[in-house]
């Protein structure tokens, strides 16, 4: 039993990998041991985290997920705990690993109520894990209603009920613990899942995944020492181009940003003319034109804040930027022009597109709840029509690329959600890419510098994007 900590990448397993992964386990292995392993891990588990729990409510579903709290329920019965099981089911329907359990649970005298509980210390939920395939109702609807609005809390085992293993949606369960079950599933790390799943643990079974992973939960890039023999055109040069008027702060946040997070020099190409040749209080950014700049030595983040304006500008930045990152309106603007998605393909540079869902949609030609249907999937597809890197944004921010394993970010907080941080991580990919010989890799621990920056964050202080822009010094 491993806690799942984000100081390094996890593989993760989506359900079909999932399924294959058991079935060639199971068949190597005696009559239910997997499940009998699974639920030894639980009641564990459950001492661990509740250790003065003395009324554990175990909600089991009709399936294999149902067996795994059967099996959990034996043990902790026989350590003493008061532990009441519900059945959302028939016990002659359920499969036959969670059969053989429900028949131990029986023997071993483990109290079965017919009617859910009315108070308890803590809750197992075991109603469903990766066969959930439509929304809960009736009996299982009531049993997860009940235990997520108790104070008590809940592990939930293998998913929380009713998440999506894949995809992270679904009404379900909310659980303070889940324990995911011989691999780690992507479903738990993006959409609804972090909130659905709280604090997460991985037990293998004892069995090692040959299984290609589905995506990966991406870590922290590794320490970049700089040599003492440096000096600033070793670390990259940055033009942030956006800036339209009245939207100057996006581009200041950006190259703030990109001037932060390390880049060696950064200029500014604000699109509105009225800006003036200084930004203040930060003299170490050159303010120039857009056309004045050497775009094919340097990395660009453009969007941030260019409005309408910054349609013109992309033939060129497309064409001619040596690493690219295209942010906001940029992404808006090419959803909206044929000829510059079709100058975006055959860029053949570094590029990485930074999304939130609602831009994501318009570049795929479908719409925001598609793309938070399958967060996944929209990524890959949407890197792989643009033949770009993909950071789709969001709650596990998703970072896809063409004919590679997609990353899921487990940095971050709600916090991030205010104005002017997109921006920032804009440029922060956009002073990472010069100094990182994968475009994907470059982008992954950008995201993950700017979200772990936000988990890092001092209490009481608010987090603003300004303030966030700063902070990344800190690495
Ligand atoms: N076998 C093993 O060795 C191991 C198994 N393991 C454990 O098994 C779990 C997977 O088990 P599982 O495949 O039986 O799926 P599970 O999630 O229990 O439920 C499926 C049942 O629920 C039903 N159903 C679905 N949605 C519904 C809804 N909304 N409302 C009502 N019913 C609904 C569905 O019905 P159906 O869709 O078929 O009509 C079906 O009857 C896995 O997550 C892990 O915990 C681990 O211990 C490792 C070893
Ligand atoms: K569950």
């Amino acid at each position: 039993m491993l806690k799942v900590t984000f100081d390094r990448p996890w593989p993760l397993h989506g359900t079909a990998a999932t399924r294959r992964i058991e079935q060639e386990a199971a068949a190597s292995l005696p009559a239910h041991a997997l499940m009998e392993r699974a639920g030894l891990a639980v009641a564990r588990l459950a001492l661990a985290i509740a250790p003065h729990a003395h009324r554990v409510w175990v909600a089991c579903g009709p399936g294999n997920n149902g067996g795994d709290g059967l099996e959990a329920a034996v043990h902790l019965h026989r350590w003493g705990k008061a532990v009441t099981v519900t059945l959302a089911g028939s016990p002659d329907k359920l499969p036959p690993d969670a059969a053989n359990a429900w028949r131990k649970c029986r023997e071993a005298g483990v109290p079965v109520a017919d009617a859910l509980p009315s108070a308890w210390d803590l809750g197992i939920d075991a109603l469903l894990g990766l066969g959930s395939s439509r929304p809960l109702e009736d009996a299982l609807a009531a049993a997860a209603g009940r235990m997520s609005a108790s104070a008590s809390p809940v592990l939930a085992i293998d998913l929380p009920s009713g998440l999506n293993a894949d995809t992270g949606n679904g009404q379900s369960v909310r659980a303070a613990h889940t324990v995911s079950l011989l691999t780690l599933k992507p479903g738990l790390f993006t959409g609804a899942g972090r909130d659905a799943a709280g604090e997460l643990w991985f037990d293998d079974l004892g069995v090692q995944a040959a299984e290609a992973p589905t995506a990966q939960l991406a870590g922290p890039a590794p320490v970049r020492v700089r040599a003492h023999a440096s000096h600033k055109g070793l670390n990259g040069d940055v033009a942030v181009i956006g800036g339209a008027p009245g939207m100057a702060g996006a581009a200041v946040l950006a190259a703030t940003s990109a001037l932060c997070g390390g880049a060696g020099r950064v200029f500014l190409a604000p699109l509105d003319t009225g800006f003036g040749a200084a930004v203040p209080g930060w003299p170490e950014l050159m303010v120039r034109a857009w056309d004045a700049l050497p775009l094919e030595s340097i990395s660009v983040a453009c969007g941030c804040g260019g409005g309408d304006a910054v349609a013109a500008m992309l033939p060129a930045v497309l064409s001619r930027a040596k690493w690219l990152v295209l942010d906001a309106d940029a992404l808006n603007a090419i959803a909206a022009d044929a000829s510059l998605q079709e100058t975006l393909r055959r860029r053949g540079r570094p590029t990485v597109l930074t999304p939130h869902p609602l831009e994501a949609a318009r570049l795929l030609g479908t719409s925001t709840a598609q793309v938070q249907g399958d967060r996944l999937r929209a990524a890959q597809e949407l890197g792989e029509r643009s033949k770009a890197v993909v950071v789709l944004k969001g709650s596990g921010t998703v970072i896809a690329a063409p004919g590679t394993t997609p990353s899921i970010n487990p940095t971050g907080n709600g916090r991030l959600a205010t104005g002017g941080t997109g921006d920032v991580l804009a440029g922060l990919v956009a002073a990472a890419l010069p100094v990182s010989s994968d475009a994907l890799q470059a982008a992954a621990h950008a995201v993950y510098r700017h979200g772990k920056a936000a988990d890092d964050w001092p209490a009481g202080e608010p987090l603003t994007a300004g303030a966030l822009a700063r902070r990344l010094h800190l690495d």
